[in-house]
């Protein structure tokens, strides 16, 4: 599957799968005190759906699922900083206990306008959970309740990440070859 594409796997299946399991036990324990009552999990579309997936499945308490699909990204490794809205939530989020689900904070500007977006909806509690973060390409500090791993500043690809829309089926993370990018295939 993509051969040649992938320069080195970077978080392997079995390590995302025991992150996740931790993450899902860690928030499990933080909203003990809701006994099953109004926590919303937000995924972030497109990128986040496998983190999403995994997590509710991974919860032991019920959650709500709901979705916003946003885009910045295109088909550039670089944020354009335009944050466009592409789905919003079907339902209201006032009075609600809302976890963000994300898959990757890069330079952090999608989610600093999302915090923002959300923020104005008068949601109980607003926090964030996310898989990936790049300390070393952050341009907006947000706050981040949960992290799964710390990553260098590389375009990585796979598990909802995606190229120009490609790699988002793959089961890792893995570092995307430069030639990929630079050479327009
Ligand atoms: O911290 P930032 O630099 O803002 O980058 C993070 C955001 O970029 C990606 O989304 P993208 O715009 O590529 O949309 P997608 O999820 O549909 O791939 C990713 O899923 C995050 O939402
Ligand atoms: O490294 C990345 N890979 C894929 N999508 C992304 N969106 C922000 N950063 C990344
Ligand atoms: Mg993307």
């Amino acid at each position: 599957m993509y051969d040649g594409d992938i320069a080195s796997v970077l978080i392997s299946e079995q390590q995302i799968n025991d992150k996740i399991t931790e993450l899902a036990k860690q928030i499990d324990e933080d909203y003990q005190h809701l006994r099953g009552g109004d926590l919303v999990l937000v995924g972030v579309l497109k990128g986040a759906v496998m983190v999403m997936t995994d997590l509710a499945r991974a919860l032991p308490q019920p959650a709500q699922l709901e979705f916003m699909a946003v885009s910045s990204y295109g088909s550039s490794t670089s944020s354009s900083g335009v944050v466009r809205i592409l789905k919003d939530l079907d339902r209201d989020i006032a009075g609600k206990h809302v976890l963000i689900v994300e898959d990757i904070i890069d330079s952090g500007l999608t989610l600093s306008w999302l915090l923002k977006n959300l923020a104005s909806r008068d949601p109980a509690s607003l926090e964030v959970c996310t898989l990936l973060r790049k300390p070393d390409a952050v341009q907006v500090e947000v706050p981040l309740r949960y992290v799964g791993f710390d990553i260098p500043n590389e375009f990585v690809v796979g598990y909802g990440l995606d190229f120009a829309e490609r790699y988002r089926d793959l089961p890792y993370i893995g570092s995307l070859d430069p030639k990929v990018y630079t050479s327009g295939a």
